[in-house]
């Protein structure tokens, strides 16, 4: 196991608090005349270019980040994730949603056991279920085929499918195999929410999907418990079992809310909410919309990043260059926020995704083992799509550094 001694009582960290003052000289227009610095400072992978030449930071900065890393044995823990050990320590779990777009033929234990082929064995369910719904082989109580789909979930169950969703609905390929049909997603409690959602629908051609990981989350189960009604007062109550189905970890709860068992889609405890966009959660309502080949695409794509997150060196990575850089502005610069601001319309939802999956993970007050510490560990994210949300947002935050992906 790796040390955890508190890195800022390391030589490195206390070299990189002296180096603030150093580069807080340094005006940006001086450290973007530098040409080679620039030019360092992009780095590209599957298309996606990461530049990073307008943060305050010099080639001296990025090294001696690097070397940080290595003292924090940043590469040793990305293995231990890698390979199933339990460093989720305060639940005692492994943390492998990477297992969930692996490919069929991969190996990833948790426990000594191959999580993947339970993996598969979920995701050809759900290519199976997706199939009939969308051919029409599966239909609704009066025997109507179900074109429509309301998706129940809040937070980690709700925010990473809805933003795929919007990012999918400019996408070609993906409008014409959506043509005909609606996914919608109800999340909050006010009655207005449930309104919209069923407004315009047909209980007889619609298929509900209440996601949630522990099935208790008590918002989720209340709209579950209204579209049921609704679904029941309409059809009759043995309509349930055509209109509703479930993604959870908790098939017990499941099966006593009345929901077929056989129409459920398991998850892994060691799956952590913000991070199941590509478990059942997000592959079911969007294969129910799509088609599974489309979201098979995001998956693989999704599998490529990890795989360039887990052997890319650190000047090449882009997930370890942007964590650097968080750690950088946030506990050295004192940067309390970071704005994200796609340009790109499809990513509308981009923000409040990263925002769940962000600060719901860092910003701890106190280290692993519960030492209080003395510097922030997250920023507060904030964002709105560009061009609007440059307008709405800059002017009360003074600009900052920036990079551009
Ligand atoms: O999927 P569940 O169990 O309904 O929980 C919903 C969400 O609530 C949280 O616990 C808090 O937002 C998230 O981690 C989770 O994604």
């Amino acid at each position: 196991m790796a040390s955890s001694s508190l890195i800022y009582e390391t030589g490195l960290w206390k070299d990189l608090r002296a180096h603030v003052e150093d580069i807080k000289k340094t005006h940006l227009r001086e450290l973007m005349s530098d040409t080679e610095r620039c030019k360092s400072m992009m780095v590209e992978f599957d298309g996606i270019l990461l530049d990073y030449s307008r943060q305050i930071s010099n080639l001296d900065t990025v090294t001696k980040l690097y070397n940080l890393a290595e003292a924090a044995h940043l590469k040793e823990k990305i293995n231990r994730m890698f390979n199933g050990e339990r460093i989720n320590s305060t639940e005692n779990r492994p943390v492998l949603h990477i297992a969930l777009r692996a490919p069929r033929d991969s190996v990833i234990n948790s426990d000594g056991k191959n999580v993947v082929p339970d993996v598969w064995q979920v995701l050809d369910k759900i290519r199976d279920f997706s199939e009939r719904v969308r051919s029409g082989a599966w239909v609704g109580a009066t025997g109507k085929v179900l074109k429509d789909v309301i998706a129940i979930g809040i937070g980690g169950s709700f925010l990473g499918p809805l933003f795929v969703h919007t990012a999918l609905q400019t996408d070609p390929e993906a409008i014409e195999l959506a043509r005909g049909r609606q996914l919608r997603f109800l999340a909050n409690v006010d009655p207005i929410d449930v309104a919209r959602n069923i407004g315009g629908l047909n209980p007889e051609t619609t298929l509900v999907v209440v996601v949630s990981k522990t099935f208790t989350t008590a918002e989720t189960m209340l709209n579950a418990r209204t579209l049921r009604e609704w679904i029941s007062s309409a059809l009759g109550p043995q309509a349930v079992t055509k209109h509703m189905v479930a993604v959870s970890t908790n098939l017990t709860l499941v099966e006593k809310f009345g929901i077929d068992p056989n129409n459920a889609f398991a998850f892994w405890d060691w799956v952590g909410g913000r991070y199941s966009v590509c478990s059942a959660v997000g592959v079911l309502p969007l294969s129910l919309q799509y088609g599974f080949s489309v979201v098979e695409k995001f998956l693989k794509g999704a599998s490529s990043i990890d795989q360039h997150f887990k052997s890319a060196p650190f000047e090449k990575n882009l997930p370890v260059l942007l964590g650097l850089l968080s750690v950088w502005n946030v506990s050295f610069l004192g940067y309390p926020a970071r704005a994200i601001l796609p340009y790109s319309q499809a990513l509308e939802k981009f923000a409040p995704h990263i925002q769940q999956v962000s600060m719901e993970s860092n910003g701890k007050g106190v280290s692993i083992d519960g030492v209080p510490l003395p510097y922030e560990t997250g920023e507060i994210d904030f964002g709105e799509p560009g061009t609007n949300g440059p307008t709405q947002l800059l002017p009360i935050n003074s600009p900052g550094p920036c990079h551009t992906l």
